[in-house]
C-alpha cells in the first residue's frame, strides 16, 4: 500500500515530518511477554464442532508434507534450486486461492457495489515518485561485517531477543513448548536463532518484553542503538554487524527499448486507483462516498523471504480504496455491523509494553473512539466478517492498531488484522485511514483537481488559510525549485498548512515535504499563511481514503493452518476442514469397483455436477475407499458420493461428510439436489441429513 502507512520501518521514517511527533523511549517498566514470535509456537488445531474427537497438537511437519503431497504450492523453479520469495501454486493452492479471491470479490465489490479496477503492474517511475515510494519504501537492513550475511534488522533484533528470553526460561526451569520438528525444520534452523539457557536478571528480562512489545515502532537509527547496547551479533557467526541502512524494496525496470523510460514493477495496487480517480468520481456521477477495488499481483524484493508464503516477493493483493468525505465519515451501513464483536490491541495497550487483548463492539470500538470513525469502524467489521466466512479461526484474530512512529504522519488511523499460526502474530490485512494524502499529492504533482465538487443548497462561509508568496526572494533563494514548493504549499489542506504556520510561530521555520521528494525549509520572510474568511456556493474538497490492503498469500497460508487437523486414531490422517465455500474441490466421486456399470454412473455424475458448476473429482486409483476417502481429507474436500452394487440395483448413492465421516443415502438425484443445495450454502449437514436417509450400512461391495 501506499507510502507511510504500513511498511513497518518505512513509516517511521515520514513520522519526523508529523506536526506533532511523538518520539517513544522504550525506558517505560515493563511486563506481559509478546505473544507475537517469529519463534515456533505450539498451537492446538482447530477441530470442527460437529466432530466428537479431541485433536492431535498441531504439527506443521504433517502439514507440510501434506501441502506438498497434494501440490497446494512449491518453490519457484524448484528443478533449477528455486529463489527464496517465489513460490508456485499447484492445482489445490490455486483452486483454493481463486475460491477465497470469488468470496472476497462478493463480499466486498458485489454487496458493497465497488467499482472494479485492473491497472498496470509496471509502473511509471514519476508515479511512485510522487507517492514517495522511489524516496521511501525501503526496510532496514544489516550486515555481518565479515561474511556480509544479510538480515532484516527489526526481525533480527525481535528474533536473538526472543531467544535469549526463551534462554532465560529454559534456565529458570520453565518449560518450553517447542513443536515437533521434520528434518526439513531443522535444515531450515540454521538461519534461526539458537536460545542458550542463561538466566537474565528481572530487570533485563522486563526491558527485553518491553523492547519486543513494541519491536514495530523503532525507526532504524534505534534498532542500531539496540544493536549496540544489547550487544546483538550475527546468530550464525558470532561477527558484528553493521549500523542498519535502509533497502529499497521495489524491483526496477525499463519501459521500452530505449531505457528512457523508468519504471517499476508495482510493490500494491492502490496507486493505480489513484491515478484513475478523476474517471472514478466521474464514473459515480460525481459523488462520494463510493469505492474502488482491484485485485492484482505486487511485488516487493524483501531483504529475508524466510516464511513460507508469509513473506514473498511476489504475492496477490486485494485492495479497497473508499473515498469519504472528510467532514462526514459515517458510514450508511454502519447499523448492520455495529454489534459485530473486534478482538483489539490498541496502541496505548502496546506502547505500555502490554499485549492483552479487549473485545468489544464495534459501535462501541467508535462510539469510545478507540476506532477513529464510523466508515473505518466499518471495514473491520466487515473485515472480520469475511476472513471468519472463508474459515479463519476468531480465536486467532485480532486487531492491532499501529504505534505512533509506524504511523504515517498524514494517517487519522491504522490497524492491522493479525492473525496467529506457527508463526506467531502476522499481519494479514491492513486498514487505514490515510486521509487525503494520496490524493492530493498526485493533483500537486500533476495540476489536476482530484477534488469533489458539491454544489451548496445554501452558499457558506469558510475560514481559510490564504498562501502568499514574496516572490522575489522566493525565486532567489529556491532558484528552480521555487514553482515546485509553490505549487506543493498551494495543494496543502488546511490542517497542514496550520501546522506550518504554526512552526513559523514557535521556531521561525518550518520544513515542508515537496513533490520531488526532497524536505525545504520555509521562513515567514518567504511566504505568508493567512487567515482569509470565503463565501462559497460550491463546496471543494479532497476525498479521505480508507483503504483495506489484504495480502491473500498470508490469508490463505494461515487458513491452512487453522484448517489443519489429525484424527484421532492416526496421527497422519491430516484433514483440512475448509469451508464449503473456499474448499478446492466439492465432492470426491467414487466407485467401489471398476465395474463397467458402475463406471457408467460415475461419468453420468461428474456430468450432471460439472452442469451445476459444482467442482467434482472422481478418483478411479485402484486404491481402498478407506485410502481415497483419507486423500481427500487432505485436499479438504467436503463431501464424497460412493456408488456401489445397490446404485446399479436400486438408485442409491451415500454421501459423505468429511469432517465427521458420517455418511448419509439417496437416490441419486436427491443427492445431487442436497449437494446443490450444500455447496451453495443454503443448508448445512444438519439440514442434509433432514433430506436424506442416515447411513449406517457397510458399501454394497462385490
Ligand atoms: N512480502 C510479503 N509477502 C506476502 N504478503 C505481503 C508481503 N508484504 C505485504 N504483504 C501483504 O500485503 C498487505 C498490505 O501490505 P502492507 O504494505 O500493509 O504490509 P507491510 O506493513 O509492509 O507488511 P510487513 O510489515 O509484514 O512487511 C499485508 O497486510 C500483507 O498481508
Amino acid at each position: 500500500m501506499p507510502i507511510g502507512t504500513f511498511s513497518s520501518s518505512w513509516t517511521r521514517k515520514l513520522a519526523p515530518l508529523a506536526c506533532r511527533f511523538t518520539h517513544l523511549t522504550p525506558t517505560a517498566p515493563l511486563f506481559a511477554h509478546r505473544t507475537t514470535s517469529t519463534l515456533a509456537s505450539k498451537t492446538m488445531t482447530t477441530v470442527p464442532s460437529s466432530v466428537n474427537k479431541s485433536a492431535h497438537e498441531f504439527d506443521k511437519g504433517n502439514l507440510d508434507a501434506v501441502l506438498a503431497r497434494r501440490f497446494f504450492y512449491a518453490p519457484a523453479f524448484e528443478i533449477y534450486g528455486g529463489v527464496a520469495g517465489l513460490y508456485d501454486y499447484g492445482p489445490t493452492g490455486s483452486s483454493l486461492q481463486a475460491n477465497i479471491l470469488d468470496a472476497w470479490r462478493k463480499h466486498y465489490i458485489i454487496e458493497e457495489d465497488m467499482l472494479e479496477l485492473d491497472t498496470t503492474i509496471m509502473t511509471l517511475d514519476e508515479v511512485l515518485k510522487t507517492s514517495g515510494h522511489v524516496a521511501k519504501f525501503a526496510d532496514w537492513m544489516v550486515k555481518d561485517t565479515k561474511n556480509g550475511e544479510i538480515y532484516r534488522a527489526d526481525h533480527l533484533v525481535e528474533a536473538v531477543i526472543e531467544a535469549r528470553l526463551k534462554g532465560d526460561k529454559e534456565a529458570r526451569g520453565i518449560q518450553h513448548v517447542e513443536v515437533e520438528e521434520t528434518d526439513e525444520k531443522k535444515k531450515k534452523k540454521k538461519k534461526n536463532v539458537k536460545a542458550t539457557a542463561i538466566k537474565l536478571d528481572d530487570n533485563t528480562v522486563a526491558e527485553y518484553e518491553f523492547l519486543l512489545a513494541q519491536i514495530d515502532n523503532y525507526t532504524g537509527p534505534e534498532l542500531g542503538e539496540l544493536i549496540r547496547k544489547h550487544k546483538i551479533t550475527n546468530p550464525t557467526t558470532g561477527n558484528d554487524l553493521t549500523d542498519p541502512v535502509e533497502f529499497n524494496l521495489m524491483f526496477e525496470s525499463n519501459i521500452g527499448p530505449t531505457g528512457a523510460i523508468k519504471g517499476y514493477l508495482r510493490p500494491e495496487t492502490a496507486q493505480g486507483h489513484f491515478v484513475n480517480f478523476a474517471r472514478l468520481l466521474e464514473f459515480n456521477n460525481g459523488r462520494v462516498p463510493f469505492a474502488s477495488a482491484q485485485i492484482g499481483k505486487s511485488f516487493r524484493n524483501e531483504i529475508a523471504p524466510r516464511q513460507g508464503l508469509l513473506r514473498v516477493r511476489e504475492f496477490t493483493m486485494a485492495e479497497i480504496e473508499h473515498y469519504v468525505d472528510p467532514l462526514d465519515k459515517k458510514h450508511a451501513r454502519f447499523n448492520e455491523v455495529k454489534d459485530v464483536v473486534l478482538t483489539l490491541l490498541p496502541k496505548e495497550v502496546q506502547q505500555e509494553g502490554r499485549t492483552d487483548l479487549t473485545q468489544m463492539t464495534t459501535g462501541d470500538a467508535v462510539a469510545k473512539g478507540v476506532v477513529d470513525n464510523e466508515t473505518l469502524g466499518y471495514f473491520l467489521a466487515r473485515t472480520q466478517l469475511f476472513l471468519t466466512k472463508i474459515g479463519i479461526d476468531p480465536k486467532r484474530l485480532r486487531c492491532r492498531q499501529h504505534m505512533a512512529n509506524e504511523m504515517a504522519h498524514y494517517a487519522a488511523d491504522c490497524w492491522d488484522f493479525e492473525i496467529q499460526s506457527s508463526y506467531g502474530w502476522v499481519e494479514c490485512v491492513g486498514c487505514a485511514d490515510r486521509s487525503a494524502y494520496d490524493l492530493t499529492v498526485h493533483s500537486v504533482r500533476t495540476k489536476q483537481a482530484l477534488r469533489v465538487q458539491q454544489r451548496l443548497e445554501k452558499p457558506i462561509v469558510v475560514e481559510k488559510l490564504d498562501v502568499q508568496f514574496e516572490a522575489k526572494p522566493f525565486g532567489i533563494k529556491f532558484k528552480k525549485d521555487a514553482a515546485t514548493i509553490k505549487d506543493t504549499l498551494l495543494g496543502l489542506p488546511k490542517e497542514r498548512l496550520q501546522c506550518i504556520k504554526d512552526d513559523f510561530a514557535s521556531k521561525g521555520s518550518s520544513s515542508v515535504k515537496c513533490t520531488d521528494g526532497k524536505d525545504y525549509e520555509i521562513t515567514p520572510d518567504l511566504v505568508r499563511i493567512e487567515p482569509l474568511t470565503v463565501t462559497e456556493h460550491v463546496r471543494e474538497f479532497t476525498p479521505n481514503v480508507i483503504e483495506p490492503s489484504f495480502g491473500i498469500g498470508r490469508i490463505l497460508y494461515s487458513l491452512l493452518e487453522h484448517s489443519y487437523w489429525a484424527r484421532e486414531q492416526d496421527v497422519a490422517r491430516g484433514v483440512l476442514s475448509f469451508p464449503v465455500l473456499v474448499a478446492p474441490i466439492k465432492v470426491l466421486i467414487v466407485a467401489i469397483s471398476n465395474d463397467p456399470a458402475l463406471t457408467a454412473i460415475i461419468h453420468d455424475l461428474t456430468r450432471r455436477f460439472r452442469k451445476l458448476g459444482i467442482a467434482s473429482r472422481v478418483d478411479d486409483s485402484g486404491a481402498s475407499i478407506g485410502k481415497k476417502y483419507a486423500r481427500n481429507d487432505e485436499l479438504g474436500t467436503p463431501f464424497g458420493c460412493t456408488v456401489d452394487f445397490a446404485t446399479a440395483k436400486n438408485g442409491t448413492i451415500t454421501l459423505r461428510e468429511r469432517d465427521t465421516t458420517s455418511q448419509l443415502i439417496g437416490k441419486v438425484d436427491d443427492v445431487i439436489a442436497v449437494v446443490d443445495e450444500l455447496v451453495k450454502g443454503n443448508i448445512n449437514w444438519d439440514g442434509a441429513s433432514k433430506k436424506l436417509e442416515v447411513y449406517s450400512g457397510v458399501q454394497d461391495v462385490e
